[in-house]
């Protein structure tokens, strides 16, 4: 069995949208697009860890993290553990800084097939709940 990562990973919220961002070509699941994020390192908090990856991803600060869903999920490849925070307030103007698209789309506009299979959940209760 592979190692299991801890992931995290943020609904940005404005107004009724949230912002997407296209995973570039040569990373795991080139793409599709996803919930900025990543990896956790061993020395920081989860939140911690989610406002340092917005920050260098995105070049926004988030505020207001809540932890909506935790999925674990295995691919061929890695096995991840993603918590997904509902960020609902933010500093900055966000921007693709590794070249990666970006896009606000309504929650009623999500399609499953544009996320990776772990974000399947995820996205069901975001439509039911949000
Ligand atoms: N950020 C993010 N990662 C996701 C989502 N769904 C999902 O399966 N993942 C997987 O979780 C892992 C997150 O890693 P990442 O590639 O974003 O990590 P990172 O920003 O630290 O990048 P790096 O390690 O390449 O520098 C990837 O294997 C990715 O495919 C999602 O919605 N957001
Ligand atoms: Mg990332």
């Amino acid at each position: 069995m592979s190692e299991q990562i801890e992931v995290v990973a943020a609904v940005i919220r404005r107004d009724d949208q949230v912002l997407l961002a296209q995973r570039p070509k040569g990373k795991h699941l080139e793409g599709l697009w996803e919930f900025p994020g990543g990896k956790v390192e061993s020395t920081e908090s989860y939140e911690e860890a989610l406002v340092r990856e917005c920050e260098e991803e995105l070049d926004i600060t988030l505020e207001n993290l809540e932890l909506i869903h935790t999925v674990r999920f295995e691919y061929p490849e890695k096995t991840v553990l993603i918590r997904f925070f509902m960020a609902s307030s933010f500093k900055g103007e966000p921007k693709g800084l590794e070249g990666q698209a970006l896009k606000w789309c309504s929650i009623d506009d999500l399609q499953p097939d544009w996320f990776p299979a772990a974000n399947q959940e995820v996205i069901q209760i975001l439509q039911k709940e949000y």
